[in-house]
């Protein structure tokens, strides 16, 4: 599979150097204006590091558009001419419609909408992905590619913006979480790098336990919360204070943004 990026900033250096890892690909192309972020992969076999959006779209089967959504419509536009039936076209842009991409490049084009995580660099994102009519052709394609760098979710476009909240902006609050865990276990007497360790190790086990055990949250709470114990008495003073509350708030506050981002 011949696959280029344009746009090699957070994401885009996030999605090749996931795909570098894999080795799945036939030949790379990483365009950007500023290829700083990429120097480190041009030793690397097949990859070819370029500032020539046409030329990596002249010779890559699958184009993945890593650009934020005030770029995106220029460089679609500059690269439109060499846009092929065959290829397939990928965007990552929060809150870039599909019709918008179609408007530019064409309604017959193959163009699929995906929204990976940060996490994506190390095999683990949470991927949405949403297509236009001829893009659904290309769906088992885009699965193939996103299923080896995590797990994927084929969801309809209007929930593209919600799965953005949740999974790409997720990543952001859950490291809050983490942070304000390690305050704490700092102010119960831990150093900085063991109460770092102490936090990211019981979150990790947290997310394995739902995965491998397929069961609900409040079912795990139930096993460590002891009648008149510890947890219990902590859980309910985070929840005097707000915490599911304010969780919810913030997703919310997300999706009124990214909706307003849509409109723009
Ligand atoms: N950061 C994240 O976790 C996520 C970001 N997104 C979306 O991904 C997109 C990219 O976000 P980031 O990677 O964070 O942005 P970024 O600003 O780090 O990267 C964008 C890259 O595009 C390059 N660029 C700008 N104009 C160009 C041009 N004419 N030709 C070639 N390259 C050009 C910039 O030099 C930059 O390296 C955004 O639309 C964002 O909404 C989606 C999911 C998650
Ligand atoms: O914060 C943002 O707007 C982008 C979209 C999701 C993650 N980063």
């Amino acid at each position: 599979m011949k696959i280029a990026i344009i746009g090699t900033g957070n994401l885009g250096s996030s999605i090749a150097k996931g795909l570098i890892k894999n080795k799945s690909f036939t030949s790379l192309y990483l365009s950007d204006k500023n290829t700083a972020a990429v120097s480190a992969f041009s030793d690397e076999d097949y990859v070819t590091i370029t500032s020539d959006n046409e030329l990596a779209v002249k010779e890559s089967e699958v184009l993945i558009f890593a650009l934020q959504p005030r770029h995106i419509d220029k460089v679609l536009e500059s690269v439109s001419e060499s846009i092929t039936n065959d290829h397939v076209v990928m965007s990552v842009a929060a809150g870039f419609e599909i019709s918008r991409i179609e408007s530019i490049i064409g309604d017959d084009k193959n163009i699929i909408r995906v929204m990976p995580n940060t996490a994506i660099s190390i095999g683990k994102s949470m991927t949405c992905l949403s297509a236009n009519v001829k893009g659904q052709e290309k769906m088992d394609l885009a699965k193939k590619i996103f299923n080896q760098l995590g797990a994927t979710m084929v969801i309809p476009e209007e929930q593209i913006q919600a799965a953005t909240v949740i999974c790409a902006s997720g990543i952001a609050f859950w490291m809050r979480l983490v942070r304000a865990t390690t305050q704490g276990a700092i102010q119960l007497g831990f150093e900085a790098h063991e109460a770092h360790q102490l936090a990211v190790q019981t979150c990790f086990g947290s997310a394995s336990l739902l995965t491998e055990s397929g069961r609900h949250p409040e079912q795990e709470i139930d096993r460590v919360t002891t009648p008149s114990g510890c947890t219990i008495e902590g859980l309910n003073a985070m929840e005097h204070q707000g915490l599911s509350s304010a969780l919810i708030q913030g997703i919310v506050a997300s999706f009124e943004k990214i909706n307003q981002l849509k409109k723009s």
